[in-house]
C-alpha cells in the first residue's frame, strides 16, 4: 500500500471507530436511563440497589456470548465500570477528598468508587470529616498510613474528634515526580509538597537539591497548582497532577524507597455487612498505670485474633495519656470479635469502635 492509500485506509477505519463510539455513547446513556427506572421501582418496593446475583448472571451471560477478541478480564473490567455507574445513578453519592484535584487522595477516591459519584474537593482533612458529619457528603476519603513514612497522625487525631465509621480501606501505590513549568533542574529554587511526600523523598532532596528552600503545602496537588504559576517552584506530586497542571517532570520515581504505597480509609455513616474477610478498627485510651496496654491487649491474644495494626497518639487531654488505634481480624458482629472488644473495654478509660469493613482486595478494584 502506498502512503496515500494507507492514509485513506486509516481515515476510513477511524471513521468506523467514531461511528461505533457514537453508538457506544448512546447505548451507555440508554442503559443508565433504564437503570434510573429500575431505581424508581426499587424505591417503591423498598428493595436494595445492589443485586449481586443479577450482576453475576449478567456477566456470565456475556462470557457465554463472547466470541473475542475481548478476553474475560477485559469484559469483567469494562462491565464492572458500567454496572457501577448504573448503580450510582439509582442513588447518587457524594465523595469528599483532599483537594485540589489530582491529589493522591483524589486518585484513591476515583479508583475506589470506579469514577462513579460526585467528587468534591476539600481544603484539608478536617473539612472532609466535617462534610461527612454534616451529611453534605456520603463518604470521605482520607490517607491513614504510608509504607515509608508511617501513620498520618492528623487523620488518627480526627477520629477522636468525630464519630464516623470506617466503611472501607483502599491501598494506592504512590510514586512521586519533581515537577515544574520548564522541567529544568537549574530553574528550581523552592520545593513545595505535602509533609508526607517531602518526608518520603528527603534523602533524594538532600542529595540533588540541597540548596532549595523547602515549603510544606496541604496536599501534593496544591503544590503542583502553585508550581504552575512560578518557574522557580518545583512540586513533588504524582503523574496525574503533572498532567492536570501542565507541568514537566524533572525526575520521576524520586521516593527514597520503591514500593511506596498509601493506605486510605473511606469514612461515612454506613456500616458494611460482614463479608467473611473483614477487619475491625477500634480506638481506646488506657489508664496511666503500669501494664495497662498489656492488659488491654491480652484478650486479643487469648481469642487468637490476628492483630493487624497498633498505633498510639497522645490524647491531648492529659500529658502522657494515649489513644491506641487497633486493627483486628474479623467483623464486630462476629461473637469472638464482639466479646474481645467488650473485654478490652474493661481495661480502657474509653473505647470507640471505628468500624468493620472488608479487607482490601486489589482485584475488586481492577475487575
Ligand atoms: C440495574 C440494576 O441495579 C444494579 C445494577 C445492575 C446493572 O447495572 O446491570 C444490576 C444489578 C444491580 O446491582 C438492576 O437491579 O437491574
Amino acid at each position: 500500500m502506498n502512503e496515500k492509500n494507507s492514509e485513506h485506509e486509516l481515515n476510513r477505519l477511524r471513521n468506523q471507530i467514531d461511528t461505533i463510539d457514537s453508538q457506544l455513547l448512546s447505548l451507555i446513556n440508554q442503559r443508565l436511563e433504564i437503570g434510573q427506572k429500575v431505581g424508581t421501582i426499587k424505591k417503591q418496593t423498598g428493595s436494595q440497589i445492589l443485586d449481586r446475583t443479577r450482576e453475576r448472571k449478567l456477566i456470565e451471560r456475556l462470557f457465554k456470548l463472547n466470541r473475542g477478541p475481548a478476553g474475560k478480564d477485559l469484559l469483567r473490567y469494562v462491565f464492572n465500570v458500567i454496572i457501577t455507574a448504573t448503580r450510582e445513578i439509582q442513588k447518587p453519592k457524594t465523595i469528599s477528598f483532599l483537594g485540589p484535584e489530582a491529589s493522591y487522595t483524589h486518585v484513591a477516591a476515583l479508583t475506589h468508587f470506579k469514577h462513579s459519584g460526585k467528587f468534591v474537593e476539600q481544603p484539608n482533612l478536617y473539612e472532609i470529616f466535617r462534610e461527612v458529619e454534616k451529611n453534605q457528603s456520603h463518604f470521605g476519603v482520607v490517607p491513614v498510613e504510608n509504607s515509608i513514612e508511617g501513620a498520618v497522625n492528623h487523620t488518627l487525631d480526627l477520629f477522636a474528634d468525630f464519630d464516623l465509621n470506617i466503611c472501607a480501606e483502599h491501598y494506592e501505590p504512590v510514586s512521586h515526580d519533581l515537577l515544574s513549568i520548564t522541567g529544568e533542574a537549574e530553574d528550581v529554587q523552592k520545593i513545595y509538597s505535602h509533609p508526607q511526600a517531602l518526608a518520603q523523598c528527603k534523602t533524594w532532596i538532600k542529595k540533588k537539591f540541597a540548596h532549595a528552600e523547602i515549603f510544606e503545602t496541604t496536599s501534593t496537588s496544591k503544590a503542583a497548582l502553585l508550581a504552575s504559576d512560578d518557574k522557580t517552584i518545583a512540586a513533588i506530586a504524582g503523574k496525574q497532577a503533572a498532567h492536570l497542571y501542565e507541568l514537566q517532570s524533572i525526575e520521576s520515581k524520586i521516593e527514597d524507597y520503591s514500593g511506596n504505597i498509601t493506605r486510605f480509609l473511606v469514612i461515612g455513616k454506613e456500616m458494611p455487612e460482614p463479608t467473611g474477610q473483614d477487619k475491625t478498627s477500634i480506638m481506646f485510651a488506657t489508664s496511666h498505670v503500669p501494664g495497662a496496654l498489656f492488659k488491654a491487649l491480652e484478650p486479643v491474644n487469648r481469642a487468637q485474633l490476628n492483630m493487624l495494626k497498633l498505633e498510639s497518639r497522645p490524647t491531648r487531654h492529659h500529658n502522657w495519656s494515649y489513644y491506641f488505634f487497633l486493627d483486628i481480624e474479623g467483623h464486630k458482629l462476629d461473637k469472638r470479635v464482639a466479646d474481645t472488644i467488650e473485654e478490652i473495654k474493661q481495661y480502657s478509660l474509653s473505647l470507640k469502635i471505628l468500624g468493620s469493613y472488608p479487607v482490601f482486595a486489589k482485584e475488586a478494584h481492577e475487575a
